[in-house]
């Protein structure tokens, strides 16, 4: 059994995979970026895990830095690694690390390993991950990574699986944390987060981009961890509405709700025309995330956006949160898959494991 635990920046979700099959599962929401150690403990209690049948955990890491761009075995020096993108990544890694650290308390034998958000972007080209910046500025690990890569990751792996693949995929996880990728033939070739992922979209707290000469602005005036903190908890629709969450939003009904919901599909189309010509045109669009699967307004207000790229959903479909939404004219196929983070996360920590097994075996066969 695999206990998997995937800490977002305001969920914390725990599955329990007895092979193949999910046999538990947990999901605290709405915990706030200094919740996660007692999500923990009440997420460990509801999901029922059987501690002592387990063979592995494994968790999502959100920020991985220039050193772990594949899932890996937990060892001091991974832990120290994660440690270090603290600052990268201020509303998640604390949170993976809790995690990390909840768990070898509970079980300090267990094996665990670590699956990383930006990995699945380390196949965007150097023009794409790099900051026009000196030499020695870049040589910093001063660059573009991306993020949710294991989402990404797990809806190639689906659409794959089932022959559905588009060659030119625009991909938008919309969840309290947003961004797009550009994915051709199943590789991620850019995507709209950043150096950490604050970049793209408007999101829940997050502003999205912003120019770096106002952020200076708001180090110069409140200092630069007041500033952070403006920009990553306190901005996005969070900022320009009072509300971070999407379905507060729809029910406010106010004109500042109506703005900031104006504001992130306006944002949202606007880089997925940049994530387009990035991959020469669209074959399909993929929605996936809280948002993404579930609020078929924003869907129809980002996809109106795209009209122009051939993009034509059907409204009952759209309406009813279909997995498929495109109309009979669309030249652009439209599709909702459901975030799969913890099985992607479980079947890349098991094929870590088995190559671990695999290499011992062979070291004692030598
Ligand atoms: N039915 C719905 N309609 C609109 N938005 C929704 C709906 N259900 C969830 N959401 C939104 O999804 C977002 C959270 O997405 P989720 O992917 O669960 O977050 P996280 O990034 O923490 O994993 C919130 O803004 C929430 O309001
Ligand atoms: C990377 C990121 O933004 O994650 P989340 O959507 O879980 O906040
Ligand atoms: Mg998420």
């Amino acid at each position: 059994m695999w206990l998997i635990v995937n800490a977002g920046s305001s969920s914390l979700k725990l599955k329990v995979f007895d092979g193949d099959a999910e046999v538990g599962s947990a999901l605290v929401g709405e915990i706030g970026p200094d919740g996660h150690r007692e999500a923990m403990a009440r997420g460990l209690a509801e999901a029922g895990v059987p501690l002592d049948r387990l063979t592995a955990a494994a968790h999502r890491v959100v920020h991985g830095g220039a050193g772990l761009t594949a899932t890996a075995r937990v060892t001091p020096e991974v832990l120290r690694q994660i440690e270090a993108c603290v600052p990268l990544a201020p509303l998640h890694n604390p949170g993976n690390l809790v995690g990390l650290r909840a768990v070898s308390a509970l079980a300090p034998d267990l094996p665990q390993y670590a699956a990383f958000d930006t990995a699945f972007h380390a196949t965007n080209p150097e023009v794409a991950t790099t900051y026009a910046l000196p030499l020695v500025e870049r040589e910093r690990g001063i660059r573009r990574y991306g993020f949710h890569g294991i989402s990404f990751a797990a809806l190639v792996r689906i659409l794959r699986a089932r022959g559905d693949l588009p060659g030119r995929l625009l991909a938008c996880h919309l969840g309290n944390g947003c961004s797009l990728a550009a994915i051709r033939d199943g590789r991620s070739v850019a995507t709209t987060m950043g150096y950490s992922p604050l970049d793209g979209l408007t999101m829940g707290t997050r502003t999205g981009g912003i120019d770096g000469n106002a952020v200076l602005r708001l180090a110069e005036l409140h200092g630069v961890e007041r500033a952070g903190a403006i920009l990553n908890r306190e901005s996005g629709l969070l900022g320009l509405a009072g509300a971070s969450d999407m379905r507060a939003l729809h029910a406010a009904g106010t004109a500042e709700a109506r703005f900031a919901l104006a504001h992130f599909a306006y944002w949202a189309m606007r880089h997925a025309g940049s994530m387009v010509a990035a991959m020469g045109g669209l074959d399909g669009v993929v929605f996936t995330g809280g948002i993404g699967e579930n609020d078929p307004w924003m869907r129809n207000e980002i996809l109106s956006g795209l009209a122009f790229l051939g993009v034509s959903p059907d409204a009952q479909a759209n309406a009813r949160n279909d997995r498929v939404l495109h109309d009979a004219t669309s030249r652009v196929v439209i599709l909702v898959v459901p975030a799969d983070e913890e099985r992607q996360i479980a079947l890349e920590a098991q094929a870590v494991m088995s190559a671990e097994a695999q290499a011992v075996r062979a070291g004692e066969g030598a």
